[in-house]
């Protein structure tokens, strides 16, 4: 028996999780990576007005219908500048970007004249040719971009376009780490989970407050654990779960309703938990409990509590994949391996794999993820990897 796999388990946290209820409003500036929380309507049209494609001239395409024809040019009009009207039997020089002046209809590039004054117009096309109408792209007054869309480059570009200042999307997630164990408190070993899985936190997009390290006594880590709960919509726990006498998490919780402990068929990471409690104002907040080990804190993180953050934001989430640059043994668990990229996007182990060496942690560009087939895995094979931002293989927001 291996236990519940890391699929299970995955599940098992996310089961239930609904995004957060608040959202904050926040200037364009700082939307980068934020998920709408409600459609934004254009109050400004995209073209803002018609507007010349083409550096030419604006003419009357009826009175250019059968080329060549010369017209007198009657002033020039560029980008910035009101546009004068047309005179009839006139063109009018038109740089890009300009307002299409009163009564014309087309814009002939230079290309296809002689340039002068006054112009000969040596080839025509049809009214509105070269020519970018006013809403043709977005008009005032519909939405430009729904509820749910993560904010990138493109859509920070569009946002400024329809004239959105600032914009609602989605909360941070407040992420509350509380690590556990009398060597951190006694300072016998420098706690490493915490920077590690507050920057893992940051690099998902949360808001990410230590909380420990908590003593090994149920009366102080259960205060830890209350002010963490108030205070975060999710708590993260490491350390204090597996068989020990002074495992301090379990004996907390193990009572809890709705709270699972029990081993996950993973290497690193093979005691896992999780549960919800409840904070003073009735909110139901997520604790995931991970492994002390450092490796295994890690990997359960990016395993199982990103998933959880993305949930929690309501933004997309989805796992990451390459293909093996090289046959993997695997076995009746999933196995997690420090791994790095090739230059064609293949990952392959580090070789001297020490089971819990945060050196070739460090050495890492991801974690792969080993799927438990009891078999090789072959060459090619797309396996999950474990990422966070700063890695090549980025974040998989
Ligand atoms: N009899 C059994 N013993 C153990 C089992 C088991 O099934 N039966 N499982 C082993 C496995 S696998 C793991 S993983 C660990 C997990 O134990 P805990 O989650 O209770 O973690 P701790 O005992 O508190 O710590 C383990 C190890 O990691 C160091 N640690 C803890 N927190 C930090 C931190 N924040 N920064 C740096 N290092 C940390 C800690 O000092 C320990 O050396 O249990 C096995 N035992
Ligand atoms: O599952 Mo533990 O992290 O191997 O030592």
């Amino acid at each position: 028996m291996v236990g519940a796999t890391v699929e299970d388990h995955r599940r098992r946290i996310l089961a239930g999780v609904e995004p957060l209820g608040r959202s904050d409003t926040v200037p364009l500036g700082e939307a980068l990576g934020r998920v709408l929380a409600a459609d934004v309507v254009a109050t400004l049209s995209v073209p803002p007005f018609d507007h010349a494609a083409m550096d030419g001239f604006a003419v009357r395409a009826a009175e250019v219908a059968a080329p060549p024809v010369e017209l007198p040019v009657a002033g020039v009009v560029a980008a910035g500048d009101d546009a004068p009207p047309l005179p009839r039997g006139a063109a009018l020089r038109i740089m890009t970007g300009a307002p299409v002046p009163p009564g014309a209809d087309l814009v002939v590039p230079f290309e296809w004249t002689s340039g002068t004054d006054p112009v000969r117009v040596l080839r025509t096309a049809d009214a509105g040719r070269h020519v970018r109408c006013e809403g043709e792209d977005v008009r005032a007054g519909e939405s430009a971009l729904a509820a749910g869309t993560l904010l990138g480059p493109a859509q920070l570009g569009l946002l400024t376009s329809v004239g959105a200042a600032s914009v609602a999307v989605r909360p941070r997630v407040r992420l509350a780490v509380v690590s556990t164990g009398a060597e951190l408190v006694e300072g016998q070993v420098p706690d490493s989970n915490s920077p590690t899985l507050l920057a893992a936190g940051r690099a998902a997009g949360a808001d990410a407050v230590a909380y420990g390290p908590a003593p090994d006594d149920p009366a102080g880590f259960r205060a830890q654990l209350t002010a963490a709960v108030e205070a975060a919509d999710v708590v993260v726990t490491t350390g204090g779960i597996s068989a020990g006498d002074h495992d301090v998490v379990k004996a907390a919780l193990a009572d809890e309703d709705g709270f699972w402990f029990g081993p996950v068929a993973m290497k690193p990471g093979r005691p896992q938990g999780c549960g919800a409690l409840a904070a003073a104002d009735g909110r139901r907040v997520p604790v995931v409990t991970l492994p002390g080990t450092p490796i295994a804190a890690y990997a359960g993180f990016l395993l199982y509590v990103v998933p959880l953050l993305h949930a929690l934001a309501g933004s997309p989430w989805r796992p990451v994949t390459a293909p093996l640059a090289a046959p993997v043994p695997a076995g009746d668990r999933t196995v997690l391996l420090p791994g790095v990229l090739d230059d064609d996007g293949r990952i392959r182990p580090l070789p001297g794999h020490a089971g819990h060496s945060q050196r070739l942690l460090a050495a890492a560009d991801a974690l792969l993820v080993v799927p438990p087939t009891g078999r090789l895995v072959p060459a090619g094979t797309p396996v999950e990897v474990l990422a966070s931002v700063g890695s090549p293989v980025g974040s998989p927001v």
